[in-house]
């Protein structure tokens, strides 16, 4: 499946040779779609237009060389609006007030920080109050996992971790910071966010591969008193169980009695199946490369290992083929086009697909569309988006709202509830099982249900305000 693009091309139009007419149909034929004209000058034979362009990848290329072979028709220049959006990063830290004078220097630099700094290293329990900490995430990767491009390097994750960063703020007011570490082993990257974690009131680590992804979380969450979530397993859950949830009630079926087939028992798999089998299913089917996981096999990996304990209580032998069959519902969190139309074909009637890898779904939506009752993906772009987004700004809102310790599988639950709540059952139907990460009221409920939860479980160390009864 292509990425659609937006372009912008800047084009001169030779009036006595062509028209925008000729142009607009060229555009059609070589697969673009125009979304908008902006004159840039208009002369007597030549006029020069932006034409804002929706293409494929794919088809990028062939709207440009149709337009630059046109007779009476020079192109200027292409620009890639996503690319444009990129320019210089997304994010930038700005100050809370001015510098104006000598006593606003004194106050906020030497000599009057100084004051500040002793009192915190009397007691740095006020680096909470005193400092950006209560407020702050670092969102850590080393890059390997990085959406479902793999190990593309720290770099060249720096894009995914700005973008998290800007979710964080517009959604939740957290000042997030991207912290890309070049380095892929798990004793150091443990090390470097211990060594850095006095700045931060949580930890957001971000497509680190599995199998070192759970290790490095395990060991953070036990020596860090501050909330250590990875949101590729617990946040993409969350979502899965909430998007599920909902699901169910449409097609009126049980989540104790459904036949599930997760398939990329990676970070965000191992923790889906982790959190249905909490939320009460009982048929999970997991696969990957080598098949659907079933007791008795030698597996190199400690999670699948244990999952291969409590799943797959058929004994199923096989991979996606066999698991399939039958299934009720389908997640999907390993990679594009892992789905076949004959896979969705041999599911039972009702059928749910999750296909959520990004940036290319399991399966295409439009082919798998006729074939299912529910149907999500994790892209915007289509109806009902399961994606760790609708979590993460509003879990750690919460957790850093009651300065939890640590985000517990109470917090968690509470977490898919809260999601799946947003939904009213009299607007719940097959085209809106979750709620749009725009709908205002998601943060605002899962920052509530979760501080509930952490009070509850004895994770919070302050109660809010507005939640003190
Ligand atoms: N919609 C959402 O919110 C999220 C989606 N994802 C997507 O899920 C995918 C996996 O992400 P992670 O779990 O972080 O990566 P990961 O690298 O930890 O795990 C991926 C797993 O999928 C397996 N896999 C890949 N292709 C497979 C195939 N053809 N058949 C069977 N197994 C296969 C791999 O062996 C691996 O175990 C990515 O595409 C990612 O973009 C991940 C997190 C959130
Ligand atoms: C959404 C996300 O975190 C991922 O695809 O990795
Ligand atoms: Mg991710």
């Amino acid at each position: 499946m292509s990425i659609s693009t937006t372009i912008i091309i800047r084009l001169e139009i030779r009036k006595s040779i062509t028209s925008f007419g000729d142009v607009a149909s060229k555009i059609a034929t070589a697969g673009g779609d125009i979304v908008a004209i902006d004159v840039i000058r208009a002369g007597k034979d030549v006029t020069t237009r932006d034409i804002t362009v929706n293409v494929l990848d794919a088809g990028n290329e062939d709207v440009v060389s149709e337009l630059s072979e046109m007779a009476g028709i020079k192109v200027i220049n292409v620009s890639d609006r996503t690319f444009l959006a990129h320019l210089g990063g997304k994010i930038e830290v700005t100050p809370k007030m001015p510098i104006k004078n000598r006593e606003d220097l004194s106050q906020v630099y030497t000599p009057g920080v100084a004051r500040v700094c002793t009192a915190i290293a009397e007691d740095p329990s006020k680096a909470y109050s005193l400092t950006m900490k209560r407020n702050t995430v670092a969102v850590v990767t080393d890059g390997t996992a990085v959406l479902g491009l793999g190990d593309i390097g720290p770099e060249a994750a720096m894009p995914v971790m700005e973008g998290k960063a800007m979710l964080f703020k517009q959604l939740a007011g957290i000042d997030a910071f991207p912290l890309c570490l070049n380095t892929k082993d798990p004793d150091e990257i443990v090390s470097i966010i211990k060594a850095v974690s006095p700045g931060f009131g949580g930890i957001n680590l971000e497509d680190i591969s599995s199998p070192r992804c759970f290790e490095i979380e395990r060991r953070l969450a036990a020596e860090l008193d501050i909330p250590v979530f990875h949101d590729d397993q617990h946040g993409t859950a969350i979502v899965a169980l909430a998007g599920l949830l909902n699901a169910l009630k449409v097609v009126g079926k049980s989540i104790a009695t459904v036949r599930i087939v997760v398939i990329g028992i990676g970070a965000a798999g191992v923790s889906i199946c982790n959190l249905l089998l909490a939320a009460g299913a009982s048929h999970i089917a997991a696969v990957d490369r080598e098949g659907i996981l079933r007791r008795g096999v030698e597996y190199s990996h400690a999670e699948w290992l244990r999952l291969a304990e409590v799943t797959n209580e058929e004994g199923l032998v096989g991979g996606l083929t066999e698991a399939i069959k039958g299934a009720d519902v389908f997640i999907g969190v390993s990679g594009g086009g892992v789905l076949t139309i004959d896979h969705v074909k041999s599911m039972a009637p009702d059928r749910i697909v999750f296909a959520m890898a990004n940036p290319n779904p399991e399966i295409e939506p439009e082919l798998a569309e006729p074939y299912v009752r529910v149907l999500a993906t994790g892209r915007s772009d289509y109806p009902n988006q399961i994606n760790n987004v609708l979590c993460f700004p509003g879990i750690f809102r919460g957790a850093l709202d009651c300065r939890a310790r640590t985000v517990n599988l109470e917090m968690k639950l509470a977490a898919a509830q809260a999601i799946a709540s947003v939904v009213q059952e009299d607007e719940l139907n097959e085209q809106y099982i979750i709620p749009s990460i725009f709908n205002e009221k998601v943060v605002e409920q899962v920052r509530i249900a979760v501080i509930k939860a952490a009070i509850a479980t004895d994770m919070a160390r302050r109660i809010p305000k507005d939640l003190i009864s």
